[in-house]
């Protein structure tokens, strides 16, 4: 391993221990908050683009030039790897994933077959490219989670209540974990071909899983999450857990078995910490939308974060979700100098 590489805060922080300073990195920071981001983007459809090399790597690069972050996050999406098995799908701008035929019944689930490697040669070549590219600055991998993706599939789209969602998870159970099971089996293959090609880091992104009551957390959506990160533990990667409107799930979520817990704004990191218990870093939590305000409010709120997060064991500083696309980015330069700041010890 590259000797920076295993020295880097934001692996020392994953693994709860001593930092130089609170390493920073930023959902999203890849993208359309950047004006050379678009420009790259210009005549390429999101899913096209996912399965360029070469702009995967610059895209990825691009925040890494500009802000000096602690770590990188592949550029990618939640949806790759059903589009990659031959789900009928696509990214509409402003609307989000879009799925042809909406699953409802066992036929539609026995259709989703199991990722293979030779499936995805994109993602190989990427992320072999920027291990490179990166000489020492982490890189993370990621998935969208069984839950996340599952509602994806069966609503046909982005979706407010999740009422199909959770129609078929309380009403057929059987057919609920069936689909859960072959999501589960699909993210473990794309996140074990990240990490295979030099991946340091792996996220899953159950972003919408903050919608269910913790019991059912546990009956419906634990045994798969538990599955994923109880199967990747032999890669010996930090593995990050993360969803929005968790906060009466944290402490499942950390007994999923995630080395770290993604936290959004909703709950401060003091008490997140109390909450996900001993024996796990966290992962957060800046308000995305405290960027569009004043600097001097983005400065309070951050050395806010930065305080709270020292409580927890381990503590990789983040926004609570992803940058909002009309963000400026001379927000985030100053902002990750300010944490790397007031955090040096
Ligand atoms: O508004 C739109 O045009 C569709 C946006 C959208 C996409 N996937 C989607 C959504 C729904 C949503 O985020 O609300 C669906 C999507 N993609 C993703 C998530 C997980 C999450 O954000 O909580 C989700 C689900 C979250 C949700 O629907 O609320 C994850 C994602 N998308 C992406 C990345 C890669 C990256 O940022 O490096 C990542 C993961 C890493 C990260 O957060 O940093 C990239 C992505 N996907 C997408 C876009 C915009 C399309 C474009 O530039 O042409 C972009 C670039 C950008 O955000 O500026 C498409």
């Amino acid at each position: 391993m590259n000797p920076q590489l295993a020295e880097s805060a934001f692996l020392r922080a994953c693994r709860r221990e001593p930092v130089p300073h609170t390493p920073v990195w930023f959902m999203r920071q890849a993208g359309r908050s950047l004006p050379e981001y678009r420009r790259v983007r210009e005549g390429h459809a999101m899913l096209t683009a996912c399965a360029t090399p070469d702009l995967v790597v610059e895209v990825t690069m691009q925040p890494v030039r500009r802000y000096g972050v602690d770590a990188a996050i592949f550029f990618s999406d939640i949806v790759v790897p059903l589009k990659a098995i031959g789900v009928d799908l696509d990214i509409k701008p402003g609307v989000g994933p879009v799925v042809e035929s909406p699953i409802g019944d066992h036929a539609g689930v026995a259709r989703l077959r199991a990722l293979e490697p030779d499936d995805v040669p994109y993602i190989t070549e990427a992320v072999e490219s920027l291990v490179k590219e990166l000489d020492g600055t982490p890189l993370i991998g990621f998935a969208g989670g069984p839950f996340t993706l599952a509602s994806y599939l069966i609503e046909g789209g982005p979706s407010k209540n999740h009422d199909r969602t959770k129609a078929m998870m309380y009403g057929e159970p059987e057919l609920w974990h069936e689909l859960m099971d072959r999501l589960t089996t699909i993210t473990l293959a794309f996140l074990r071909v990240q990490a295979s090609a030099g991946a340091s880091a792996l996220q899953l992104f159950d972003s919408w899983v903050g919608a269910v009551a913790p019991e059912d957390y546990r009956t419906y959506v634990l045994p798969h999450t538990g599955r994923i990160f109880t199967e990747l533990a032999d890669l010996e990667v930090p593995r990050i857990h993360f969803g929005v409107g968790t906060g009466e799930l944290l402490r499942l979520m950390g007994e999923a078995g995630a080395d770290v817990v993604g936290v959004d704004w909703r709950v401060p990191l003091d008490e997140a910490a109390l909450r996900v218990g001993a024996g796990k870093a966290l992962q957060g939590n800046l308000d995305p939308a405290i960027l569009l305000a004043p600097w001097k409010v983005v400065e309070e709120r951050a050395r806010g974060v930065v305080e709270r997060g020292r409580v927890a064991e381990g503590h990789v500083f983040n926004l609570g979700h992803g940058v909002l696309p009309s963000t400026d980015p001379g927000q985030l330069a100053r902002l990750t100098d300010l944490v790397h700041e007031v955090s040096a010890r």
